[in-house]
């Protein structure tokens, strides 16, 4: 896939998906779902402060009596509500509205909503680039500072989305300061580690390579300029962050900066979570949805 254009092609034929969002009182995320509604993807359940969701579904002309609305005031519950949803099989995926990254997580992680797998929960980002294809960011907002286990976990959940969105052996680009080993740099350590196992044939259905910086994995000039010879260099599909504060930089600078189109899900539970940062725009969050549309569509999840 090209882009979000046509990732909404592919989703446009799909049954309609029920979304519960958490904290729906946003005018962003109230447009991006009244779009998604309008072009029969999704239908919702909105969680939050009545008043105030219908003050701004006032603002945008977005007619409330196809929307259903749960009067959640507070975060927690308002979290708590839409994830029972899901959980009880009332909604197919939840969304995080205006609500704090870690308050949603809390309650998708509650055991009490049998909502995890046996996989780790990781985010995964979807990006358009510069290169006239989609690109995928894992993690900027779910696993904090991952070890060497946990970034398994992570490139396999990437991994997956890259199958779902037509990148069949996606070329994995586990990033770091710099591109030699340095005992000193964690990040380069667990890198050449994940690189030897994939020489090994330890990872399926992929090319994982690294450290590369992230001039490398995107520029296969800047690779050979430095004399960096890699499968991966100049075409990643997939850029794997040491720890969250980079995937988190990362992920804003293509948004703030790049001004690039994104979209964002935690993937490795039952069901997808819509996870965007709260300012980004309504496209990203609408972007969001048709990525989780095709994750939630997917029998074997
Ligand atoms: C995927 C980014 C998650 C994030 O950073 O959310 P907030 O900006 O709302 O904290």
């Amino acid at each position: 896939m090209k882009s979000f254009k046509e990732m909404y092609e592919l989703v446009k034929d799909f049954n309609p998906k029920i979304v519960a969002v958490a904290q729906a009182a946003d005018i962003d995320v109230l447009l991006a779902v009244k779009d998604a509604y309008e072009k029969g993807i999704i239908k919702s359940i909105l969680v939050g402060d009545k008043s105030e969701i219908e003050r701004l579904a006032l603002s945008i002309s977005m007619p409330l009596k196809d929307h259903e609305i749960i009067d959640v005031k507070d975060d927690e519950k308002a979290c708590r509500t839409a994830v029972k949803l899901v959980s009880d099989r009332q909604a197919d995926m939840i969304m995080k509205g205006l609500v704090p990254t870690s308050v949603i997580l809390k309650a998708v992680l509650d055991k009490e909503f049998d909502l995890r797998s046996d996989r780790l929960l990781s985010h995964v980002a979807v990006f358009e680039s510069p290169f006239n294809r989609l690109m995928l960011l894992s993690d900027a907002a779910m696993n904090i500072s991952p070890d060497l286990k946990a970034k398994i976990d992570i490139i396999y959940n990437a991994a997956y989305v890259a199958k779902k969105i037509g990148i069949s052996d996606p070329k994995v680009a586990v990033l770091a300061a710099v591109e030699m080993v340095n005992p000193a740099m964690q990040a380069t350590i667990d890198a050449a580690i994940l690189a030897k196992m994939s020489d090994r044939g330890q990872f399926k259905g992929m090319i994982v390579d690294g450290p590369l910086a992230l001039d490398n994995a995107l520029s296969i000039e800047s690779a050979s300029h430095k004399g960096i010879n890699s499968a991966v260099a100049g075409n990643a599909d997939i850029l794997i962050a040491p720890d969250i504060e980079a995937g988190n930089m990362l992920y804003k600078a293509i948004t703030f900066i790049a001004d690039k189109k994104i979209a964002g899900i935690i993937v490795g539970a039952k069901k997808p979570v819509i996870l965007t940062s709260r300012s980004d725009s309504k496209e990203s969050k609408f972007n969001s949805i048709l990525l989780a549309s095709i994750v939630a569509s997917d029998k074997n999840i």
